[in-house]
Formats: C-alpha cells, structure tokens, sequence
C-alpha cells in the first residue's frame, strides 16, 4: 500500500543507535512560574510514547521545547544531534485542537498537500514543475492512504468527523516523511471507536516507517496496547518509564504528593482514582 516504506531511514539492529531526541536536565520558566525541571530523556527512532498529566502540568509545553518553539531556563534538547530548533523538517507536528468549521470547502487532499507547499518559495520550470506536480500528487496519495483516509480525501474538510479530520491533519504532518512525528492531544473529542482507529494508524506508522511518535494526551487507555513508554508530568516532575513501571499507585501518588490508587479493570483498562480530586484541587 506504501510506497513511504523503501524510503523511511533505515536502522541497523546490530549497533544502538544514537537517540534521536536527548533531553538533558531540562527546565521550562514561562513567566515567574518554573512549568517542569530536571527533565531527563532519551527518545530512539520508532519508539511511541504518550505525554500524560492533568490540565495545566507542561504536557504542550514539554512537545513545543522538543520542537523548539519554547525556550528553555536551564539543560538542554538535541534533536537528531543537533539543538531543538523551530522549523525543523523533520518533525511533522499537529498542535492542539485544530478542527475546521462545516463551512470550510477545502478538500482533505488540499489540506494534505498544505503539509509540502507551507514553506516553499520560488517559480519552477515547466517541466520541473510538472515532474514536482507528479511527485507532489504522490506523496500526497500515500500519507492519505497510510492513515485510511482514502475514501473520504476529496469531501470538504468542513463536512468531515472530527476522527476524519484528525487522520487528514495527521497526514499533513506526515506528506514530508518526517523522522518524529509531534501530536498534541489528536485523540481529543474522538468517540471511542474512533480513539482507537487513530492509535492504530499512529502506532503502524510508527512501526513501519521507523518514526518516532510523541503524543500529547488526557487517556492513555486508547493508546495502552500501542504505546512503548510515557511521560507523566505532574506538578513540575516528570516520570518516564513503561505504563507498568510508571501507571502505579506508587509513582503516581509520589508524583501528586497524595495517595492516589491506580486500579486495573478487568478489560485492561487503568482507572486513576483520586487524581481527579487532585486536578481540581490543583486548580480550585
Ligand atoms: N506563554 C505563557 N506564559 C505563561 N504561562 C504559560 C504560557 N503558556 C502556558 N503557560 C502555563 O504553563 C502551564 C503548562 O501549560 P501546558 O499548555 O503545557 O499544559 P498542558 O499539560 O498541555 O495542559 P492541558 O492538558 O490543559 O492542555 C499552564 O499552567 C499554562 O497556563
């Protein structure tokens, strides 16, 4: 189905290859209020992790210092070896809430092609523009097609789920083959079914294109089967591991600095009890 596969990096399973992302005793002040500290982070090509704390805890903020749109007050982030820098190619990057309104005509597939015309500049040859025209029609087919959006692409964009939408912005972000693909909350006013489609698709691509998923989300029962590892950020710390080693009534109550009790149901799901209570009372 995916001609994206021949060219995504190849990764060569007899050496440890160097992190992609590294994270370094970083801290983020935004105002006079420090958002997280003493952030350590190693993120390898292909891994899938889910950003995961209350309302308010630094989740966007952790994505944006990775995409370098958020300075930083103390350590450091490389991003393929290099200091996290804005408009970095390489990161395909869908921010928070973005939907489109029922009377925006727009086709999905223009809104996919958005994702390769964005930056550029200049007035091609004839006969490279008809070549580039080609190439450019067949990215884009194959980023609409990765996500299963195939049958809906040409619709306006406005008439389309919020499930629909959200895959064609995902594929947006993936018409450049980016190495790291950053999503902010893309599971967000998904019905269930919907969830779960989406976590499917990102976790293939991740899979079959070697690209490194960070995702921001409020559930990480969705996501439980696909994900490799999570980031919990609370109250200004950080816990990274598996969701075994960090969804525990132990590190959760360490991290919210009250006991909360992490319960397993029996179709696999994590209830958080007493973490409500605790966002509210963060807030309140
Ligand atoms: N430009 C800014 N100046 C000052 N404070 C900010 C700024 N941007 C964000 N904040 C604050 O930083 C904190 C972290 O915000 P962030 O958006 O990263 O949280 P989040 O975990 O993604 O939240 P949510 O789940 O509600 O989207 C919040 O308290 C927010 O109000």
């Amino acid at each position: 189905m995916t001609n994206f596969l021949p060219q995504a990096p190849q990764v060569s399973s007899s050496v440890d290859p160097a992190p992609l992302i590294e994270v370094r005793e970083a801290a983020v002040s935004l105002g006079a209020h420090t958002i997280w500290r003493d952030v350590r982070l190693s993120i390898q090509a292909g891994e899938f992790i889910a950003i995961l704390g209350p309302n308010g805890a630094g989740k966007s903020t952790l994505l944006k210092a990775i995409l370098g749109l958020v300075p930083l007050s103390q350590g450091s982030i490389t991003v393929f070896g290099q200091p996290a820098r804005r408009g970095n190619a390489a990161i395909g990057y869908v921010p928070q809430r973005r939907h489109f309104d029922a009377d925006v005509h727009v086709r999905g597939r223009s809104v996919v092609r958005l994702g390769l015309d964005g930056g550029r500049w200049g007035l091609p040859l004839p006969f490279v523009a008809r070549a580039q025209a080609r190439a450019a029609a067949l990215r884009v087919q194959q980023a609409i097609d990765l996500v299963g959006a195939t049958a809906y692409a040409d619709r306006p964009i406005g008439e389309l789920s919020g499930g629909e939408q959200q895959r064609l912005l995902i594929a947006q972000a993936l018409v450049t083959q980016p190495r790291i693909l950053a999503l902010d909350e893309p599971l967000d006013n998904l019905d269930l079914r919907h969830q779960q489609a989406v976590a499917t698709v990102i976790r293939r691509i991740s899979r079959e294109m070697h690209t490194s998923v960070l995702l921001v989300t409020h559930d990480i029962n969705p996501l439980l089967a696909a994900v490799d590892r999570v980031i919990y950020v609370v109250h200004g710390q950080v816990a990274v591991g598996t969701p075994a080693e960090v969804i525990t009534t132990e590190t959760l109550s360490r991290l919210y600095g009250t006991p909360v009790e992490v319960l397993h149901a029996s179709d696999g799901r994590i209830v958080v009890v007493g973490q409500q209570e605790m966002e509210e009372g963060h807030h309140g």
